[in-house]
């Protein structure tokens, strides 16, 4: 079962392409994390899953039906980066008030649990910190026990305790064999709390697949060594070499050949080269050399 299809869809905004074909199907019960630079079309894509956007050319399904169709039958939740909460209602009357909203809601007490509210239950909204009000945005976005939860860009305003409470959270609600759609421009995040990252930039996917996938995929490496106070001019004319990074004595080489730029380095110069360590591309640069303007 599909839990989201995007097939060939664009959506514009006048002259400004936003989503440009995007071909996307997600089945049931996968956590994905859709990960793209500013302006890369997440918004735009998680706002036609809601059914609140509707696209220029294409279809979007959400488990097998139109967009509003799912939206109405309150299968789909969704945390968007707006969202005001009421502050004068406390925790508990804010989750309460938005269940009776679902025809098949989670039992309170297993929201406030799952949101990590529990110490909060007597707080006012208006009261909370800006990682404790998103705890309570995702209560009310998994109140209805939707099927599908849509997060964009949920941590975006949260310290790293915050951030890691919020996605312990998430992950208690996607363990119930339920679809999760998280945008985020945190590598790390998607990283860790994804079974699979879709890449999108200028509207498309340019990646697709678990984050190791994604970084073996973009091939690169990275030579790691002590250079010290040795000149580090020639390092950029070594085989391979896209990049040199000289940081406080250490020198790292972006490399498409590793064992090129390792061979070289030592034949063909006379640098006294130590502690040297040979590493994968992490996420981050697979990310940027993916999503870089071409
Ligand atoms: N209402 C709008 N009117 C005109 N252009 C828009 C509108 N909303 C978005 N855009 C444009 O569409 C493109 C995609 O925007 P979108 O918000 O979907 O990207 P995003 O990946 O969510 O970015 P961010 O990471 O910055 O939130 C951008 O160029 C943006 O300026």
């Amino acid at each position: 079962m599909e839990a989201i299809a995007f097939t060939d869809v664009s959506k514009s905004y006048g002259d400004v392409l936003a989503v440009d074909g995007l071909d996307l199907t997600v089945r049931a019960g996968t956590t994905v994390a859709l990960l793209g630079p500013n302006g890369a079309g997440k918004s735009t894509s998680v706002d036609m899953l809601l059914g609140l956007l509707r696209p220029t050319r294409g279809r979007v399904e959400v488990l097998g039906r139109p967009p509003d169709e799912a939206v109405a039958r309150g299968e789909v939740g969704a945390m968007l980066q707006s969202g005001e909460l009421i502050p004068e209602l406390t925790v508990r009357e804010t989750v309460d008030f938005v269940r009776r909203l679902y025809p098949d809601p989670l039992d309170p007490d297993e929201i406030l649990t799952m949101a990590d509210l529990t110490g909060l239950v007597k707080r006012r909204a208006g009261k909370l910190s800006g990682g404790q009000a998103q705890r309570v945005r995702f209560a009310m976005a998994v109140a209805g026990a939707p099927r599908l939860l849509l997060l964009d860009e949920p941590t975006a305003a949260m310290d790293v305790e915050s951030r890691l409470r919020f996605w312990a959270c998430m992950r208690d609600y996607a363990a119930g064999g339920r679809t999760v759609l998280f945008t985020t421009h945190h590598l790390e995040e998607a990283e860790e709390n994804s079974d699979r990252v879709v890449v999108i930039a200028r509207g498309r996917v340019v990646a697709d697949g678990t984050a190791a996938e994604i970084k073996a995929g973009t091939g690169g490496h990275a030579v790691h060594f002590t250079l010290g106070g040795q000149p580090a001019a020639g390092l950029d004319a070594l085989p391979g070499v896209t990049a040199v990074e000289i940081r406080s004595g250490a020198a790292t080489l972006r490399t498409t050949d590793a064992d090129a730029t390792v061979a070289a380095l030592y034949r063909g110069t006379s640098l006294e080269v130590r502690d040297l360590r040979i590493a994968g591309a992490d996420l981050e640069e697979a990310f940027l050399a993916l999503t870089r303007e071409s």
